[in-house]
C-alpha cells in the first residue's frame, strides 16, 4: 500500500522527459517547491527526449514558434552557463524545397519579417555551396545560420542536476497510478501518496491514460518513430562541416524529412522521417507490433536519389515516440475543469528546442500569473469538433 507524504507541494510534475524537467527547472528558479514524478529509472529511452542530438532552428511557418524561438535560444544559453555544460552546436540549417511551395515560401517569408539571418540559394548555387547533397531540378534551399544541434541526453542531466541544486525533488521509479483533483491535488503513485496545489501533466504518449480518468480525452495519435542512421561511403564527407536540413518535398514525400550531421555515432548521418506507425508506447518493442517500413523505403529513396555519399540502407535503427496532434501544435493549456491541473502534450515531433519556453508558460499556468505568450494556438478547446476529443 502507498505511504502518505505529508509535504504541500505547490507543484507536482508528472514526467521527466525534457517538458517535465524545464517545467520544474522554472519553478525551482522561482523559489517554488515542487516534486517531479518519472515512472522509470533515470535515464530511460522509453519516451520522446532520449538520445544524442535534437535539430534546433527558428525556421518556421508559424510566426508564434519563431517569436518563442528568440527566448528557447537565450535559456538553451543560460542552462549551459549554469551546468557548465556544452549543449548546442551551432552547424546552420538548411529547408530544401520549391520557391512555389506555401510551406517553404511562408518559412522564408517568416525568417524575413522575423528579421533571422537566413538566405535563399537556387539549384545551382545549392550544387556549388553543398556538392554531397543532389536537389531534383527546381529545388533550392533556405539557409538559416543559427539552425543546429542540441544535445539531449546531456540536456537532461543538465536539468535535472539543477532542479535538485535548486531543492526541486525529483522521484524516478514512480509510476503515478491515481489523480484526485481538488485542492490540494493528490497524486498516489506505486509507492507514495502526494499533495500539492497545482499539477502539471507532462506525460508524453502517456498522456490520455492520465487523462482518462479526469474526464477528458485528446486527440492525440502515439506513433512509433523508427530513427536511422545512414554510413558515409567517404568518412568525413558529411561531418564536421555540413548541415542540419529539413526536406519539404510535398509534391514527392508526404511527410517531412530531417537529417543531421555525422558526430553522434562515427561516420553515420542521422536521417529521420516525420511519421511513423501507431503503436502504444507500453507496447512500443514488442515483437507482435511488427511495424511496416514504407518510412525506411521512403529514406532510402531520398538519401539514394538526394545524399549520394551515403550507403541507401540504414545502418542503425533506435526507436522514438511521437505524439501528433491533428494540427502538429502543441496542447498547453488547463484541464478545462480543474483549473489547477495544468496540461503539456502533444509536441508532435518537434517540442524539443522549444521546451524552455514550454516549462516557462506551463509553470506560468500553474500559479496563475499572465503566460508571457498567446497560447490561443495552443488551447485544448480548438479541438471541440474534433472525433477523437472527449472533452
Ligand atoms: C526521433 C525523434 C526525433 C525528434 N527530433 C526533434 C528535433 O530534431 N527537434 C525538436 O525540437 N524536437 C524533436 N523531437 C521531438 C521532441 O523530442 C519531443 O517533442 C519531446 O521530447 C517531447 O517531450 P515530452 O517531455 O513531452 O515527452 P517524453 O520525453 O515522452 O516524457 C514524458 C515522460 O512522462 C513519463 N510518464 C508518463 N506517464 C507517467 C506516469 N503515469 N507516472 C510517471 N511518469 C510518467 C514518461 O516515462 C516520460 O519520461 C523528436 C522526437 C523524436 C521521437
Ligand atoms: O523539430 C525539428 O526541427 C525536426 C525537424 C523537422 C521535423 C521534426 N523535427
Amino acid at each position: 500500500m502507498a505511504t502518505t507524504h505529508w509535504e504541500l507541494y505547490d507543484a507536482i510534475v508528472i514526467g521527466a522527459g525534457i517538458q517535465g524537467c524545464f517545467t520544474a527547472y522554472h519553478f525551482t528558479k522561482n523559489k517554488r517547491k515542487v516534486l517531479l514524478l518519472e515512472q522509470f529509472f533515470l535515464p530511460h529511452s522509453r519516451g520522446s527526449s532520449h538520445g544524442h542530438s535534437r535539430i534546433t532552428r527558428r525556421a518556421y511557418p508559424q510566426d508564434f514558434y519563431t517569436k518563442m524561438m528568440e527566448e528557447c535560444y537565450e535559456i538553451w544559453a543560460q542552462l549551459e552557463n549554469e551546468s557548465g555544460t556544452k549543449l548546442y552546436r551551432q552547424t546552420g540549417l538548411l529547408i530544401l524545397g520549391r520557391k512555389e511551395e506555401a510551406e517553404f515560401r511562408t518559412t522564408q517569408d517568416n525568417l524575413s519579417k522575423h528579421g533571422v539571418e537566413h538566405k535563399y540559394f537556387n539549384w545551382e548555387e545549392m550544387k556549388r555551396r553543398f556538392p554531397n547533397i543532389q536537389l531534383p531540378p527546381g529545388h533550392g534551399g533556405i539557409w538559416e545560420s543559427s539552425g543546429g544541434v542540441l544535445c539531449a541526453d546531456k540536456a537532461l542531466k543538465a536539468l535535472q542536476d539543477l532542479i535538485r541544486q535548486l531543492g526541486g525533488v525529483i522521484h524516478d521509479g514512480e509510476k503515478v497510478t491515481e489523480i484526485k483533483p481538488g485542492f490540494p491535488v493528490t497524486v498516489t503513485t506505486t509507492t507514495r501518496t502526494y499533495q500539492a496545489k497545482s499539477l502539471v501533466i507532462t506525460a508524453g504518449p502517456w498522456t490520455n491514460q492520465l487523462l482518462l480518468p479526469l474526464g477528458i480525452q485528446l486527440p492525440l495519435q502515439t506513433l512509433r518513430i523508427n530513427v536511422c542512421y545512414w554510413k558515409e561511403k567517404v568518412p568525413g564527407s558529411y561531418g564536421e562541416n555540413f548541415p542540419c536540413f529539413v526536406v519539404v518535398f510535398p509534391d514527392l514525400i508526404p511527410h517531412h524529412i530531417y537529417g543531421l550531421p555525422a558526430g553522434e555515432y562515427p561516420g553515420l548521418v542521422k536521417i529521420c522521417y516525420h511519421y511513423g506507425n501507431k503503436a502504444d508506447p507500453d507496447e512500443r518493442d514488442c515483437p507482435s507490433a511488427s511495424p511496416d517500413v514504407a518510412d525506411v523505403r521512403i529514406l532510402s529513396g531520398f538519401v539514394r536519389d538526394c545524399l549520394p555519399g551515403l550507403q541507401p540502407q540504414p545502418a542503425i535503427m533506435e526507436c522514438c515516440m511521437y505524439t501528433n496532434t491533428p494540427d502538429k501544435n502543441f496542447i498547453l493549456d488547463r484541464h478545462p475543469k480543474h483549473a489547477n491541473i495544468v496540461i503539456g502534450a502533444g509536441f508532435s515531433g518537434h517540442g524539443f528546442k522549444l521546451s524552455p519556453v514550454v516549462g516557462k508558460v506551463l509553470y506560468e499556468l500553474s500559479v496563475e500569473s499572465t503566460p508571457s505568450y498567446d497560447l490561443t494556438p495552443f488551447r485544448i478547446r480548438r479541438f471541440k469538433h474534433q472525433d477523437k476529443a472527449s472533452l
